[in-house]
């Protein structure tokens, strides 16, 4: 029976959330890895090794020193997806990071400082394209997070069906933004609530809370902490649990809890984009940014 169970697994509706949805779903003209028992790609900020015979797919961000999410990383992550959404060996996807200590350090700032409004307007079109293809991804997507991992690093974690920390006091976890003086779009906000509930996001919004893995278990942002070198096995064996439920109704089941998160971005794609040009281009908000960076230098020096 469990056999069985598994080979029907293995029929899996094609195209992400976004087409399970009921919504069409992009055609990406792309060529697929291959038949061999190992795919990998690599490009200069991301790597995909496909396990054909798992059917495990894993994602390392391999930018030092701290897998900011510039251009480079975004468009390359968003290639990579697309390419693994399109791929029916690839069952399952876990993000992790090549670079010691830091898992992701979120958006690149350098990206929102000092740049034309095209380049905000682009970058932050982007960044919603790489979420919406990490949230409505139709494959199991787990987060192996070995590192700190916040604001943006946070959001690609909060995008997964599950969510693994190494238990290292350092790797804090969470949205900080409002401690750069900057502002968590609605989307981030509506991930942080769909994981650990209105009352908590609210504080941890406001207050731009770094959970510790002990204190990110407590509230719900992560699923479980394991010793650092654990983090990518637990996440396999983790994997193969998931794999124990068939694609089809696991895929629907999955649509149908995000699809309203999903909606409400397409919804306000547009003014979203405008919010954040108006916003991010504002002298104080760029003064802002500014002595953050530099904060982050001092504390190096
Ligand atoms: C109506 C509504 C109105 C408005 C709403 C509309 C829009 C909203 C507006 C804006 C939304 C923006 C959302 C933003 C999301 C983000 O992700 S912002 C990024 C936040 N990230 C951080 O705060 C992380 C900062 N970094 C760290 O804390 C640490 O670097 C680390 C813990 C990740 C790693 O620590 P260390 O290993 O000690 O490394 P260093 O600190 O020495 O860093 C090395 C090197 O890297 C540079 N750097 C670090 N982080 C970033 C980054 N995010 N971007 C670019 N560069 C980064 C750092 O400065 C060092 O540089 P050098 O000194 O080596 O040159």
């Amino acid at each position: 029976m469990a056999t069985l169970l598994r080979k029907a697994a293995r029929v899996s509706l094609s195209g992400s959330l976004l087409s399970a949805g009921g919504r069409p779903g992009r055609l990406y003209a792309l060529s697929y890895f291959g038949s061999n028992s190992r795919n990998s790609s690599t490009s200069s900020k991301v790597k995909v090794d496909l396990d054909n015979s798992s059917g495990i797919a894993v994602v390392k961000f391999q930018g030092p020193p701290v897998n900011s999410m510039g251009m480079d990383f975004l468009t390359e992550m968003a290639i990579g997806l697309d390419k693994l959404e399109l791929d029916k060996n690839c069952r399952g996807i876990i993000l992790t990071s090549a670079v010691p200590k830091v898992f992701s350090a979120g958006l690149d700032i350098m990206d929102m400082y000092g740049k034309t409004l095209e380049h905000y307007e682009l970058f932050w079109r982007s960044v919603q394209d790489l979420w919406l293809k990490l949230y409505s991804s139709s494959k199991i997507m787990i987060a192996a997070i070995n590192g700190a991992s916040p604001a943006g690093g946070c959001l690609m974690a909060l995008s997964c069906d599950y969510r693994i920390l190494a238990d290292n006091p350092r790797y804090k976890i969470g949205l900080n933004e409002a401690q750069l003086g900057i502002v968590a779009p609605f989307w981030f906000k509506d991930s942080m609530v769909n994981t650990v509930g209105y009352r908590i996001a609210e504080e941890s919004i406001q207050f731009g809370v770094m959970y510790s893995p002990a204190d990110a278990l407590k509230i719900g942002l992560v699923d479980q902490v394991v010793p650092e070198d654990k983090v990518l096995s637990t996440a396999k064996e983790k994997m193969e649990k998931w794999f124990d439920i068939p694609d089809h109704a696991r895929q629907i089941s999955k649509s149908m809890m995000r699809k309203p998160t999903i909606d409400r971005m397409l919804a306000n794609r547009e003014t979203d984009i405008k919010n954040f040009v108006g916003f991010i281009s504002k002298d104080s908000i760029q003064k802002s940014l500014e002595m953050y960076m530099a904060m982050l230098k001092m504390k190096k020096g």
